[in-house]
């Protein structure tokens, strides 16, 4: 299934007709140059086309009121004056006789979205869209928002598909308080925003867009705030908070369909910001998010005014929804201080809704709600000359997102002989005979005892990771006799012929690799239910689950919070998922593993598994080829035991891996 993306050059036909300075980064050449790009890489057309619509009242009245609708209904017949006049009663925003079109226009592309995905027509899809809509509300324009476009779609969703869940993510750099008023009771929508907050002074300035408002009577724990109280915000600390507040809460919740308030104004070189998160990053976010109901996800543009990181962000987050790899989370290192603050008081404060946040610390010592008090007083701080701070961050310069090119082949396979090769899959065999180097040498440190079968596959799985390394093919699946002996063959050959860091993932009781774990060439975490006889090291991590991988809730949560930190940290060119026998894990779980390791990588994932387990090649083979995972439901709480293992080993392993911290 495609990708859908919802766009017209109608909503670029309005403007700001008068000075105000507070609303001039709102300007049509947003959606101009995120087309632009979108059409310039070659994406617009790798998308599926699907044409707005104009929202009906019954669609706006699903969250705005009346009196509200029949106020916006005239602007379009007032005098410059009267909507000058008009707009003095809501805050940081303005109209113009065709911004009620376009919020329709807005609000209809986003209907639009939701019906094809929610009808299976495409599975994802991106609406480029403006008036943004988050900080709508019931009877009030705000922040440039007119309409609450996400609001309404999630009401809509659930009227006319009877969906009972509904996540929506909010990664603008705002608090989108329209969103989280109209939410705050409901228990089947979950919103998560995070916003630059700085202790309430910086704008909308609401004490309840802080990380201690949970939401209120049912819907208490479906409101996550997560306040950035100081800019530069980088990479690292969007993921960690992905890591350990969203992704848990997210499978532990299990939406029917996610949401994405997609504003990127979060990025760097952004004037509201002024944060340090490169364009890239939106491609992990989405990536992250792409498994969870069943892939169906709508991303919504809401803000972004720097006109070459919004361009660079809408890219990216469509290359990732027509499932191409993402680039390479490059030099990652742990969360700031002020991050890792509001990581722990956000954790903290919904431990008792969320049973994957049971275990987490209290509030940190340094409560930072006296400090909002304090800040809030000293008003008279020293403002740096706006002017002055405009230029610096419009001067910002990070590096050119690399260019995402799927290789020719998405997934290759190495089967044993009478093995079908699953359909949209390149059966992978040595073309001429195997080298009779590479077998000597073969046979020298792997294959004594084995016979030339064995030979010829592991010199096809050598054959196989060169072409890996040289992009021709992105991912492969191998079943084989001994998947040990394959396992350390092939990271053998990629740290050293390849001088390539390779993250092995062993599910399951088998035997692991040693070599190579004491010069970070390898990193190795094995999964399994036996206390392990390895010794722990920085790069031998073993983890050992009660159930071990047969439950699905304790092996997701340590896949989110654990394995996926540190991957990312690791940042390896291969990744090798081994599939040991008699690991109990089921298809939809190992399809989950599969889908966000691809995260990792570039998309080279090499999969393992012993050559009897037919039952597994076609879930992995969808998987490889960048299908979504199936979900798996809403997850019951984990065994206590496990998310002790695992909270028990973040902390062994959190001065080594900065990206495991979750508190100060
Ligand atoms: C969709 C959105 O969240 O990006 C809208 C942001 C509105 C910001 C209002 N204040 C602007 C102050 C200018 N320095
Ligand atoms: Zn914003």
């Amino acid at each position: 299934m495609g990708t859908a993306l919802i766009y017209d050059e109608e909503m670029t036909r309005y403007k700001l007709l008068w000075v105000d300075p507070a609303c001039k980064i709102e300007v049509p050449e947003r959606l101009v140059v995120s087309y632009g790009a979108l059409v310039e890489n070659g994406l617009a057309d790798r998308c599926v086309s699907i044409p707005v619509r104009e929202a009906t009242d019954a669609d706006i009245l699903l969250v705005h009121s009346e009196e509200y609708l029949e106020a916006v209904k005239k602007t379009p017949y007032m005098t410059l004056e009267e909507l000058k006049e008009f707009t003095l009663q809501y805050g940081d925003v303005y109209f113009h006789p065709n911004i009620y079109h376009c919020a329709k226009l807005a609000l209809g592309a986003t209907l639009q979205l939701v019906d094809n995905v929610m009808t299976g027509k495409v599975r994802n899809g991106l609406a480029l869209v403006r008036p943004p809509g988050h900080h709508s509300m019931r009877s009030a324009a705000s922040g440039f928002c007119i309409f609450n476009n996400v609001a309404i779609a999630a009401q809509y969703v659930k009227q006319k598909y009877g969906v009972k869940r509904v996540l929506i993510v909010d990664w603008d750099i705002h608090h989108g308080q329209g969103v989280q008023y109209s939410f705050e009771d409901d228990p089947s929508v979950l919103y998560f925003s995070w916003h630059r907050y700085e202790h309430q002074k910086f704008w909308p300035n609401l004490r309840e867009s802080d990380f201690d408002v949970v939401g209120k009577e049912k819907g208490a724990g479906s409101t996550i705030n997560v306040p950035w109280n100081k800019v530069k915000m980088q990479n690292s600390d969007y993921l960690s908070i992905f890591f350990h507040v969203l992704l848990p809460v997210a499978y532990e919740f299990s939406p029917d369909l996610v949401l994405v308030c997609a504003g990127f104004d979060s990025a760097i070189g952004d004037p509201e910001g002024e944060m340090c998160a490169t364009p890239d990053i939106f491609a992990h976010l989405t990536h992250l998010l792409m498994n969870l109901a069943g892939g169906k996800l709508c991303a919504v543009l809401e803000g972004g005014y720097n006109l070459k990181s919004l361009a660079q962000s809408v890219c990216q987050t469509v290359h990732s929804l027509l499932g191409d790899p993402a680039p390479r989370p490059a030099n990652l290192e742990g969360p700031c201080n002020s991050a890792l603050e509001s990581l722990q008081c956000v954790r903290s404060a919904h431990r008792k809704y969320w049973s994957c946040l049971k275990h987490a610390a209290d509030l940190p010592t340094s409560d930072i709600s006296t400090k909002r008090i304090k800040l809030a007083e000293d008003e008279e701080e020293e403002k740096l000359d706006e002017v002055e701070k405009e230029k610096l961050i419009a001067a910002m310069v990070w590096p050119q997102p690399v260019k995402r090119v799927t290789p020719p082949t998405r997934t290759a396979v190495v089967l044993p002989d009478g093995v079908a090769c699953p359909d949209r899959c390149k059966h992978f065999s040595l073309s001429e005979d195997p080298d009779p180097l590479v077998v000597q040498k073969l046979r020298e440190n792997f294959i004594k005892d084995a016979d030339d079968k064995d030979a010829v596959t592991l010199s096809s799985l050598i054959a196989l990771v060169d072409k890996m390394e040289k992009n021709e093919i992105c991912s492969g699946l191998a079943l084989v006799r001994d998947v040990s002996m394959a396992m350390r063959c092939v990271a053998q050959h990629a740290t050293t012929a390849l001088s390539n860091r390779v993250l092995v993932v062993c599910v399951g009781d088998g035997i692991v690799p040693h070599r190579g774990t004491d010069d970070g060439k390898t990193l190795v975490v094995h999964f399994s239910s036996k206390e392990s006889e390895e010794q722990e090291c920085k790069y031998l991590i073993p983890v050992c689950l009660k159930k071990g991988c047969s439950d699905a809730s304790g092996f997701i949560q340590a896949v989110l919070g654990l394995l996926l930190p540190l991957g990312y940290e690791y940042d390896p060119s291969l990744v090798l998922l081994v599939q040991t026998p008699g690991s109990g894990i089921c298809d939809s779980v190992w399809q989950q593993l599969t889908g966000l390791l691809q995260g990792l990588a570039q998309g080279h994932i090499l999969v393992l598994m012993q050559e009897d387990e037919r039952t597994c090649i076609d879930p992995t083979c969808s998987s490889l080829l960048g299908d979504a995972a199936p979900s798996l439901g809403q997850l019951h709480a984990a065994p206590p035991e496990d998310v002790e293992a695992v909270e028990n080993l973040r902390q062994r392993l959190k001065a080594d891996w900065k990206l495991l911290q979750t508190t100060e």
